[in-house]
């Protein structure tokens, strides 16, 4: 994450809600237009930035193709924070089922690009966005978006494990309960309405699907903050995989871990690849290349460079800039 984070970003409980989904209270301070009409095409100017090769940015190296369905469209994304233009002009399609990875030296906008999918920037109130995101051919910034339903469709997976300090089945259940998609306690009790089978349930196959419930089935009231680094930063993953999203927006999930930790959630992410839409940002280019299918390189100033097959971007790069970046020579 950057280190320009705010007050309201790094306050661990509004960052803890915000995993679980819970809805955004407050209006957006970010405003975004819809216009997607006569787009222009990505810059073409010659950015020229020590240690850089000077070169253009060309449409061609960011217009990715691939087969299947899009799952979210960016159109001509800008981001600004006060007069500081974070992203500039950035279109993008990301496909279905698969993993995206978002890749560039630290400050390139790749965490500001990820906030924009959920809307997370709102709680910026320096933020600026113009643009689009689509979900499923929905604008996501359309006036009358509904911040819960798209913040339980398209779930977040933070830098630093950040579990409640609850037990680990409440963790999974918080997420469910507040949308009352479970009902559990006495009031449901009494009126004959429980769903604690169904809450039991729904916590294993989260913890499965997240590759822990072997290691807490025998647990699972114990408090999360007692698990491990590694084991703490799945369960935030079936946290959210509780609420049932269709896309996972993770910001450097594991760059907190240590090598076995680090290997257990890539291995997650490619079987989660299987059934929801997964971005990831990563310092790790190594990883990068290891668990996703495309990559999206962000350099200097914001700009999407180049966006393609993960192989061909680390094998045989479009851009001059991109490979001097991959190869070490800058970054
Ligand atoms: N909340 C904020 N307020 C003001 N400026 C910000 C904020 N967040 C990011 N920025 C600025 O926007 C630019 C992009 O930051 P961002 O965190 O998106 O980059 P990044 O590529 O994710 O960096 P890193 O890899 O270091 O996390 C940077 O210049 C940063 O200083």
């Amino acid at each position: 994450m950057s280190e320009h984070q705010t007050e309201t970003e790094t306050e661990p409980d509004r960052e803890r809600a915000a995993e679980a989904t819970e809805p955004d209270a407050a209006p957006s301070t970010a405003t975004a237009t819809t216009e997607s009409a006569s787009r222009p095409e990505p810059s073409t100017e010659r950015t020229t930035v020590a240690g850089e090769t000077d070169e253009t940015t060309r449409p061609e190296w960011v217009q990715y193709d691939f087969d299947g369905e899009s799952k979210l469209s960016v159109h001509d994304l800008d981001v600004y924070y006060g007069d500081e233009h974070a992203l500039k002009g950035v279109s993008m399609e990301i496909p279905e089922e698969s993993v995206t990875a978002l890749i560039g030296p630290s400050g390139c906008g790749k965490s500001t690009y990820l906030r924009c999918l959920n809307r997370m920037n709102d709680r910026i109130k320096a933020a600026r966005i113009d643009g689009s995101v689509e979900l499923d051919g929905q604008n996501v910034y359309d006036d009358n978006a509904n911040l819960v339903e798209l913040r339980k469709r398209v779930g977040m997976v933070f830098q630093s494990p950040n579990p409640f300090p609850k037990s680990i089945r409440d963790n999974i259940s918080y997420g469910p309960r507040k949308h009352g998609d479970i009902n559990t306690g006495l009031l449901s009790r009494l009126v004959g309405r429980s769903d604690k089978e169904a809450e039991e349930k729904l916590v294993e196959r989260s913890l499965r699907d997240a590759a822990l419930w072997d290691e807490v089935s025998g647990r699972l009231d114990d408090n999360a903050l007692g698990l491990s680094g590694g084991q703490q930063q799945r369960l935030c993953i079936a946290r959210c995989l509780a609420t049932d999203p269709e896309v996972i927006l993770m910001d450097e999930p594991a760059s907190a871990l240590d090598p076995i930790a680090t290997s257990k959630i890539e291995d997650l992410i490619t079987d989660l690849a299987e059934e929801y839409t997964v971005v990831v940002v990563t310092h790790n280019m190594q990883q990068a290349a290891r668990i996703s299918d495309q990559t999206a390189v962000f350099l200097t100033g914001g700009e999407l460079v180049e966006y393609d097959d993960t192989e061909k971007i680390f094998e045989n790069p479009e851009s001059q800039r991109v490979e001097d970046y991959i190869s070490g020579k800058f970054g």
